[in-house]
């Protein structure tokens, strides 16, 4: 096996990797800071610096109206893909936190995109299965609690349109995904991209971009 022309990000090479991405705008970079400041234990859970301008290009490229976000914290993630939409499209944001998605609303109202996105506060699975069970969906975020992402994929999968998108953070999970002894969060990514390589359903590419991402589109 070939490992290619892999580069080891340092710290000075991650600099001029987002120096040369488009850069946070100023009510992204307001809730980053914030969230570091408030939540300073949980702020780490906060999707990485490259993944807003990421995920906004993807919504872009796919054109999606109609995203669904499990895992929306303090809104880095929803924030940026709303942003991304056309005006009319419409962002559902799963979380079981009121504390924490608070801060979520305040940014999304401060970038005037509070009216695209409908915030459920409950299990993301109950969220999920409520949802209209023909492929709407155009574009999923998948980031909240890891044991559970295989059920959240079968939710998904068949709710997606064909050629719609559904996007995986941590799919590497800080390496753990190596460790046979693995428990908890990383087991439960280890199982689910095991599930998702093996579904037919779905063409998926795992990508070493920060803690891992997994793009996955349906046939
Ligand atoms: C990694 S954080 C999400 C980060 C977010 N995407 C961002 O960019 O800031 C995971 C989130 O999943 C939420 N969560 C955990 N278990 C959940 C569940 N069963 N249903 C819905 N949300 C859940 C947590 O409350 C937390 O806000």
């Amino acid at each position: 096996m070939t490992k290619g022309n892999s580069t080891k990000i340092t710290d000075e090479l991650y600099q001029y990797m987002l120096a040369h991405n488009p850069p946070l705008d100023e009510v992204q970079r307001g809730l980053v800071a914030t969230t570091y400041e408030v939540f300073p234990d949980a702020a780490g859970m906060q999707s990485a610096e490259e993944q807003g301008p990421l995920l906004a290009f993807l919504v872009r490229l796919t054109g999606a109206r109609h995203i669904v976000e499990i895992g929306t914290f303090t809104g880095f993630s929803s924030l940026s893909m709303a942003q991304a939409m056309p005006a009319d499209g419409r962002l559902i944001a799963c979380d079981v936190s009121e504390e924490w998605t608070a801060y979520a609303r305040e940014a999304w109202a401060k970038a005037g995109v509070a009216d695209r996105i409908d915030l459920r506060i409950a299990p993301a699975l109950e969220t999920l299965r409520a949802m209209p069970a023909e492929p709407h969906i155009d574009m999923a975020y998948m980031d909240a609690d890891k044991q559970s992402q295989i059920a959240y994929w079968e939710e998904l999968v068949p709710r997606l349109r064909p050629g719609g998108l559904l996007v995986t953070d941590n799919t590497l999970y800080h390496g753990q995904v190596l460790d046979p002894a693995a428990t908890g969060g990383a087991a439960g990514v280890q199982a689910y991209n095991d599930h998702v390589v093996a579904d037919p359903r779905m063409e998926s590419v795992l990508l070493a971009i920060s803690d891992g991402i997994t793009l996955s589109r349906k046939r």
